[in-house]
């Protein structure tokens, strides 16, 4: 009884000692020491690598943290300083993160070299992107694998469909209105037309169309990256909490999607079956679902061939495919738009399109067709050089219990360490002529000079072949250690062949279909750390253009 009234008594005197600033203070006290804690926790480097960065203890974090927009200032300084001297460097991140170390460009390929086992991609993809909670935890290679082994191989047949669907929803997005100048939020409108065709490729028809559906996708990219931003803001003891409370509406968005998804799964399923046991002879429409049914099923992995299974390996696809898309074609246009009107950009690219469609079958693109694009390849590919959207998009997480050690320079890096390769490199003068210049024919001039040769000089120069595969290794799809947008190696982008189609396909039916206003000055991106933060209101003038008699 007299233990019961004491403990009664205390609860009551603790809780009236509680006032709102108590409570305040104890939160702040709490978060301090978690972050100090996780500081303590990070992956320690060798005090030989340089810095970026404000340097010293916990008054350099918090400088470094209230200067997030002067993150890819310190990369590209570092860059200069040490990267394009053949030396590592080492930029500051969150107190909760590690620090990066960033390899210069002739040690990119030993980077990408590791096995998963010793510099991981996946962890750090996992990492990076908050899997755990952003992903449900459902977050592992498989959807990944199947894009590198199927997209590629189905492409072709896809072409057709990606057409339709680029042309019907630039039309919408764009309007028809022949005679007056109609003015457009380039983001939105471009928001209007990416998630369609990319998810022709998906989930195929009729679901691409389905507004509600492509709503719930692209609601869930946002979570995604409003959530890795929150969560880097929260030590790492607090993220169990956080993480569930953050991504609430990601379990939203998932369900709002697979409300509409799980009927078209069971119905591939059903066709699947049906064409393999030989009842019908029409094979399951071609698309991300029936890639992931048939990859299953070659593993014998029942678990992955449920509606429910399948539709949660749609969604890292979704975000990796939706907002990178966006993104890459915003920066193209603003490019291309404020570009100077004496080299008429659109212009050539109109004439480039127009003449190689009229030479293709029925009005409809090959691949060989896209492929002689060589202008337009290279006005993309130019953009994503000068305009990345990010200072490094390619990370790997030292995974091996012993850590690692660098061959070139001797720094041992430990379990937990992370890799990055620098994007600086798209902007070095050395390698780049006139790098800050956007020069829509940087690429296409060096193929279009070397195909124009005289016979006699081919002959004089033999077959040169060392110069016919450095020229050809200029087209928007190649990566290397200088070209960086789709990262390098065996991890590179799986999804670039696609977007290469899809943005030729979406420039040449909008160049021939609508005139466009230039724009007088290009906005500026803000930057937060890594990453860009485009300019959302820019707005665009655009005006259907009378069909030819
Ligand atoms: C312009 C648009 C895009 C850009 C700039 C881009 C860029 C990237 C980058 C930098 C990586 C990281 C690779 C690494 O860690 O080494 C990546 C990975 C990936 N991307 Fe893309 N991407 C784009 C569009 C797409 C699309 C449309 C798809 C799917 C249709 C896609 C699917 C993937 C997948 C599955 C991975 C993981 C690859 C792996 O870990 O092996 N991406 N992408």
């Amino acid at each position: 009884m007299a233990i019961t009234s004491l403990s009664s008594h205390l609860l009551e005197s603790l809780l009236a000692s509680l006032t709102l600033g108590r409570i305040t203070a104890l939160i702040v006290l709490f978060t301090i020491a978690s972050f100090a804690i996780d500081s303590t926790r990070k992956p320690t480097y060798p005090k030989s690598l340089p810095r970026v960065g404000y340097t010293g203890g916990i008054g350099a974090t918090i400088r470094n943290w209230m200067n997030l927009s002067n993150y890819h200032n310190w990369v590209e300084e570092g860059y200069n300083k040490y990267g394009k001297h053949g030396r590592s460097f080492v930029t500051p991140s969150s107190p909760s993160q590690p620090d990066e170390i960033v390899v210069p460009q002739e040690q990119i390929a030993w980077m990408l070299e590791q096995p998963e086992t010793v510099a991981s991609t996946q962890e750090s993809h996992k990492d990076v992107l908050f899997g755990t909670y952003n992903f449900f935890n459902v977050d592992d290679h498989f959807p990944t694998k199947v894009m590198h082994k199927h997209l590629a191989r189905n492409l072709v047949t896809l072409l057709p469909d990606i057409q339709q669907e680029v042309a019907e929803s630039i039309d919408i997005a764009f309007g028809t209105d022949t005679e007056n100048w109609t003015t457009l939020n380039l983001w939105e409108a471009l928001l209007a037309i990416v998630p369609r065709v990319m998810n022709r490729l998906a989930v195929g028809r009729p679901l691409c169309r389905n507004q509600a559906f492509l709503s719930s996708q692209v609601g869930f990219a946002d979570d995604v990256f409003r959530n890795c931003l929150i969560l880097t803001l929260f030590p790492t003891v607090l993220h169990p909490l956080v993480g569930r409370l953050v991504t609430l509406p990601n379990w939203y968005h998932f369900h709002q999607g697979y409300r509409l998804l799980k009927p078209v799964i069971e119905q591939r399923l059903r066709d699947y079956e049906r064409f393999e046991s030989g009842e019908s002879q029409t094979p399951p429409e071609e698309s991300l679902i029936t890639w992931l049914i048939r990859q299953a099923k070659a593993d014998n992995l029942p678990h992955e061939q449920t509606p429910y299974m399948i539709a949660m390996r749609l969604l890292p696809i979704e975000f990796a495919a939706i907002h990178t898309t966006v993104i890459t074609l915003h920066a193209l246009f603003l490019d291309l738009l404020a570009s100077d009107p004496a080299k008429d950009y659109l212009s050539i690219l109109r004439e480039e399109t127009t003449t190689v469609l009229q030479s293709e079958p029925n009005g409809i693109w090959t691949k060989n067709g896209l492929a002689r694009l060589y202008r337009t390849d290279s006005a993309i590919r130019e953009s994503m050089r000068l305009s990345t959207f990010s200072t490094g998009l390619t990370h790997r997480k030292v995974v091996a219990k012993e850590g690692i050690t660098n061959p070139f320079e001797g720094w041992h890096a430990p379990y937990g360490a992370i890799l990055m390769a620098n994007m600086s490199v798209q902007h070095d003068a050395d390698i780049y002529e006139d790098p800050k210049t956007y020069d829509a024919l940087r690429f296409s001039k060096v193929r279009e000079e070397y195909e124009a040769r005289s016979q006699e000089e081919v002959e004089e120069r033999g077959k040169d072949t060392e110069e016919a595969l450095r020229i050809k290794r200029l087209g928007v799809v190649t990566t290397s250690s200088e070209f960086l947008p789709f990262s390098h190696g065996r991890h590179a982008c799986p999804g670039r062949f696609f977007v290469a189609h899809e943005v030729k396909m979406m420039l040449a039916h909008i160049l021939q279909n609508y005139e466009i206003k230039p724009i007088a000055e290009r906005p500026r991106p803000t930057w937060v750390a890594h990453t860009i933060i485009p300019t959302l209101d820019v707005k665009i003038e655009v005006k259907r253009r009378q069909p030819k008699n």
